[in-house]
């Protein structure tokens, strides 16, 4: 990382108090010793002179230092702690975030010098009540920009593909999430402890603290509560060091913390990132369940006892609604194993709510109705889902830019989605051989998504959606963002592929020449509802020749 003039000065003056905290008082007398005269001026025995009592300013100056830090130091790690813990978990949980933002929220509205100071003295004045107290009531500011965060970061593919395959919410907050909310801790971090050394100096200076113990603050106390230090020039080697020493801090801090929020490289990335990606509307996911596939009892079973061709997903009375909104009207259809249906339809008439909603991606209150891949119920009374996402089915969200988490490499990816290979070596050469499939060399695995083309990225993804040779595949316009020579190109890989592995592939598409081409059968839907007969073929009809027309 490439240190800016401001963070360099920063970081040496810090530094500098840093030394001074942790060696000064090997090397100086004890700051409580009293053995001269009070008010002394500065001279070669007294640098800084003595105080009221006839104690060594230097020495007191020194202490105080690693005091001062301590308690700063002790503070921003409770208080940075709190705020990216509970940022975290508030807005990636519903559950928890009413209460946790709630708590928030009513320390924001409190006045917090106040609150402070009565909770100060009500613990006493000790250290460790003083760190807590400003520990314990200063998370809640950061807290909130943590929680806007995630609450916008959880709705990206890849977190929701994350979801899928590992499910586990500390993996994700760990893995996914945090990263990305980094340089605000960071900058947490530094704020916090500037605020905290302000804050340990008024407070001591307000006479709330420890009283056995010397800080920049209660020397300033001290020098305040007597005549004597202004009636003479006693104010300029008591009250200035101290007040020096705490302004520098200070400003050392804000160096470090001003280079930070505008020279991080990783948070120019993640910005250069944001501004391509567009979060996607609240959509909860929820899962499904699985119910084995037990004669005489799953749909799909029924067919296969019945000597037909078993059907990969069976859709029957599906009906989706988000509140009083209804987007898809009752539906059924069946797409058999091993053949290759297409969904297709104008924009909005429902096609990526009916692709979510197969694969379990919609929240179960808005569904209704029975869904079922590879003779796994996919809704259920929210019984939870066994169904092994990206191992029996795959997903390939419409954006591949989004799909993939943006600071892991492409490789990492892979190996959280590879359960069926257990050592880091099987995975490796199992990515390396989705990779190779679909045109892409092993060097791949260690780039980061932002390193790769559009159509890099959507060979990469179905990569991923192949790796694991899942039975059915849901393809999400997969090669809608792409120009229509590499479009064509990875068209016609997906297709190879799935028919090599003699997948069951639902495809969501524009393309109504390619659906025409390749499928066994198309579905189109015109404002959630299913249209059949006449109207299906002026539709595929007019579809084929304005997209022979104008692409
Ligand atoms: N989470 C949601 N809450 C409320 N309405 C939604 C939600 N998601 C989608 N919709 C609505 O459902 C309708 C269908 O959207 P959908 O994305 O399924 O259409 P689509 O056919 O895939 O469109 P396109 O081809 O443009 O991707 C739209 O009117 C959209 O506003």
């Amino acid at each position: 990382m490439k240190l800016t003039w401001s963070q360099r000065v920063g970081l040496l003056l810090f530094g500098i108090f840093v030394l001074v905290a942790l060696f000064g008082p090997l090397v100086t007398s004890s700051p409580f010793t009293i053995d001269a005269d009070r008010l002394l001026p500065p001279s070669k025995q007294y640098w800084l002179g003595t105080n009221a009592i006839g104690q060594d300013n230097f020495s007191q100056l020194v202490h105080g230092a690693r005091t001062t830090l301590y308690i700063g130091l002790m503070v921003t790690l409770i208080s940075t702690f709190l705020s990216a813990s509970l940022g975290l978990l508030a807005g990636y949980s519903k559950r928890l975030d009413p209460l946790l933002n709630g708590l928030a929220n009513m320390l924001l509205v409190l006045p917090s010098l106040l609150l402070i100071l009565i909770v100060a003295s009500f613990t006493g004045g000790g250290t460790w009540q003083l760190i807590l107290t400003l520990g314990l009531l200063t998370w809640p500011g950061y807290m909130k920009l943590i929680r806007a965060s995630v609450l916008s970061l959880k709705e990206r593919e890849f977190v929701r593909a994350a979801q899928l395959y590992n499910g586990k919410t500390g993996y994700i907050l760990v893995h996914h999430l945090l990263p990305f909310i980094r340089p605000l801790v960071r900058t947490k971090f530094i704020l916090s402890f500037r605020s905290a050394v302000a804050m340990e100096a008024s407070l001591s200076f307000l006479g709330v603290g420890n009283p056995s113990t010397v800080s920049w603050g209660k020397m300033l106390q001290d020098a305040f509560s007597r005549t004597q230090t202004f009636i003479t020039d006693a104010w300029l080697w008591m009250i200035v060091p101290p007040a020096v020493a705490i302004l520098f801090v200070t400003i050392a801090l804000a160096l470090i913390g001003e280079s930070k929020m505008t020279g991080n490289p990783f948070a120019a990335r993640l910005n250069r990132k944001e501004s391509r990606v567009v979060p996607e509307k609240e959509m909860e996911h929820k899962t499904g369940c699985e119910e084995p596939c037990v004669e005489g009892v799953s749909l799909g079973c029924h067919l296969a006892a019945a000597g037909e061709q078993p059907s990969a997903i069976v859709v029957r009375d599906l009906k989706v609604t988000y509140g009083v909104k209804s987007i898809i009207y009752p539906i059924s259809f069946e797409v058999k194993q091993g053949s290759i249906t297409s969904l297709v339809g104008e924009s909005g008439s429902g096609k990526t709510t009916m692709a979510r909603t197969i694969y379990g991606l919609v929240p179960d209150e808005s569904v209704d109705g029975t869904v079922m891949i590879d003779g796994h119920h996919i809704y259920m009374n929210g019984e939870p889902c066994t169904m092994q996402r990206w191992v029996d089915a795959a997903y390939i969200f419409q954006d591949p830019r989004n799909s993939f988490n943006p600071i892991m490499t492409i490789g990492q990816q892979f190996y959280e989605t590879m359960r069926l290979q257990t050592s880091k070596e099987q995975k490796q050469a199992a990515a390396v051989a989705a990779l190779v499939e679909v045109q892409l060399g092993a060097h791949v695995m260690s780039l980061y998504p932002h390193q790769l083309s559009g159509g890099m990225l959507s060979r990469a993804l179905i990569a991923l959606a192949l790796v694991n040779k899942p039975k059915v595949l849901i393809a999400d316009e997969p090669t809608g963002a792409l120009d229509p020579i590499v479009k064509r190109e990875v068209f016609d890989l997906l297709v190879s592929k799935v028919k090599e592995y003699h997948m069951t592939l639902l495809l969501i598409t524009h393309d109504i020449p390619a659906a025409l081409h390749i499928s066994d059968n198309i579905i189109v839907l015109q404002d959630g509802v299913q249209i059949q007969g006449e109207q299906k073929q002026h539709y595929l009809e007019k579809g084929n020749q304005l997209y022979h027309q104008f692409g």
